[in-house]
């Protein structure tokens, strides 16, 4: 186990450090997009709905998954919230709103992944809180824009997977199409989000020009189409599955069975395919006039296949492995606890252990960037409206006038 390491930046010297992002934000895909704005140094408060007679309140991640700390926070809400603020504000009141607008004259971006038409009535656009402060970046994840006929459909990454094709080009020929086994589409479309909010809040500290930006799931799950798109739209070549995960124009470039399990061996180049040929102890297939050229392997690629399969066959995957790595392309199929037991992994301080209010050791998997060679430190998510009172001090609110709000179900 690899914990936090010793020489991670201090939050000061981020890159973002300075920069306060409003979250109107649930379930993944916004959240996940922030989580990143964090990670760089953002100041991020979730602004989270009070609780009513028929919701507990805040975010609906909170309840969402199997696993969960205390009685009532779960490890699905931990996953996508590390590091943020928590504020309990009901926007949907008018007392709510003043103190909303209060907090955006405070921040430089505001970002929601409400469902389409909920930004414009709640007046969370550039065309409302432009007026308070001009220079704000309003950016909106939604399934599939502000305006149009599909505005008001609610979107999940399920649905997208099935609509943009993704589930269509996964897993085997004639099975039933399948979904990627995690949301890619969710988080593609917050780290887009991030993306383009960097890029407005660079501008801004230029010009001093605010924006509104709009980024939806649809428009992101049909942006990662990339090439398949480009040679249908020029070539007329609709992609399909291929057998066992395999590339669309190299052999051998797919899953193979091993004694006990699967390896993924990719030989794009030439070079590579000698080396296998080498490794495996099968040199008589570089002269095999089947088998010669990429050409030859790719018009050739069941009986290269049934070659192959009954070669790596014979050892485990770790033993290929042993001789595979470092000299091809090469990766062992893992599961999901492989994956994170991969010692590979936790040398690189992929795993951070954080101390958590209800939960001493709590472990997350660290962000996947760098900062002047350190990985970003790890903060726990935060309880439900733990920094409301903060936040309100901050802004200028009195303690009784606090109470007050809190009794009439405001914050
Ligand atoms: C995910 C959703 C389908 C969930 O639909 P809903 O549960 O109906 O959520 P809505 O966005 O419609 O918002 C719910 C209600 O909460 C209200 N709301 C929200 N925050 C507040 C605060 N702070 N105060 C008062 N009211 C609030 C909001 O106005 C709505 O009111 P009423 O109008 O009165 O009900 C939708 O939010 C959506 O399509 N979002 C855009 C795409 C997206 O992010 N999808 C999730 C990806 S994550 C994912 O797929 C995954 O995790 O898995």
């Amino acid at each position: 186990m690899t914990g936090t390491s010793a020489n991670e930046p201090a939050r000061g010297a981020l890159p973002l450090a300075g920069i306060r992002v409003i979250a109107v934000e649930q379930y993944g895909a916004g959240p996940f997009g922030t989580l990143y704005l964090g990670d760089m140094g953002a100041e991020i408060i979730k602004i989270e709905p009070p609780a009513t007679e028929r919701s507990p309140g805040g975010d609906s991640a909170r309840q969402a998954g199997a696993h969960f700390l205390g009685d009532n926070e779960s490890q699905f809400f931990q996953a996508f919230n590390l590091g943020k603020k928590s504020m309990q504000l009901d926007i949907k009141s008018a007392e709510g709103r003043a103190i909303f607008h209060r907090l955006v004259g405070t921040a430089d971006a505001v970002v929601n992944n409400l469902r389409g038409d909920l930004p414009d009535k709640l007046g969370l656009t550039h065309a409302t809180l432009g007026d308070i402060k001009p220079g704000i970046i309003c950016a909106h994840l939604s399934g599939y824009g502000r305006t149009g006929e599909r505005a008001n459909w609610p979107a999940y990454d399920y649905l997208l997977q099935a609509e943009a094709g993704f589930m269509a080009l996964t897993g085997e020929p004639g099975q039933v199409p399948t979904r990627m086994g995690l949301s890619v589409v969710d988080y593609l479309t917050g780290i887009t989000t991030a993306f383009a909010m960097t890029a407005a809040l660079l501008g801004a500290a230029r010009t001093g020009k605010g924006r509104d930006i709009d980024v939806t799931l649809y428009d992101v799950a049909m942006h990662q189409l990339t090439y398949p798109a480009t040679w249908y739209l020029n070539a007329g070549e609709a992609t399909g599955r291929r057998p066992r995960s395999g590339h669309p124009s190299a052999v051998p470039c797919e899953l193979f069975p091993t004694r006990d399990g699967h390896i993924f061996i990719m030989c794009v180049q030439q070079k590579f395919w000698e080396r296998l040929c080498a490794i495996i102890e099968r040199p008589a297939w570089l002269d095999d006039p089947r088998f010669t050229t990429p050409r030859d392997r790719f018009d050739n690629r069941d009986l290269l296949v049934d070659h192959l399969d009954a070669r790596l066959g014979e050892k485990t995957t770790a033993e290929w492995m042993a001789l595979m790595q470092g000299h091809l392309p090469v990766a062992p199929v893992l599961d999901l606890a492989g994956a994170l037991d991969n010692p590979y992994f936790q040398q690189q301080g992929g795993i951070q252990t954080i101390a958590h209010p209800l939960k001493a050791d709590f472990r997350a998997v660290s962000n996947p960037i760098r900062v002047d060679g350190e990985r970003l430190a790890a903060r726990p998510a935060p309880m439900l409206g733990a920094d409301t009172k903060g936040i309100l001090n901050e802004l200028g609110y009195g303690d009784a006038e606090i109470a007050d709000l809190r009794a009439r179900k405001i914050i």
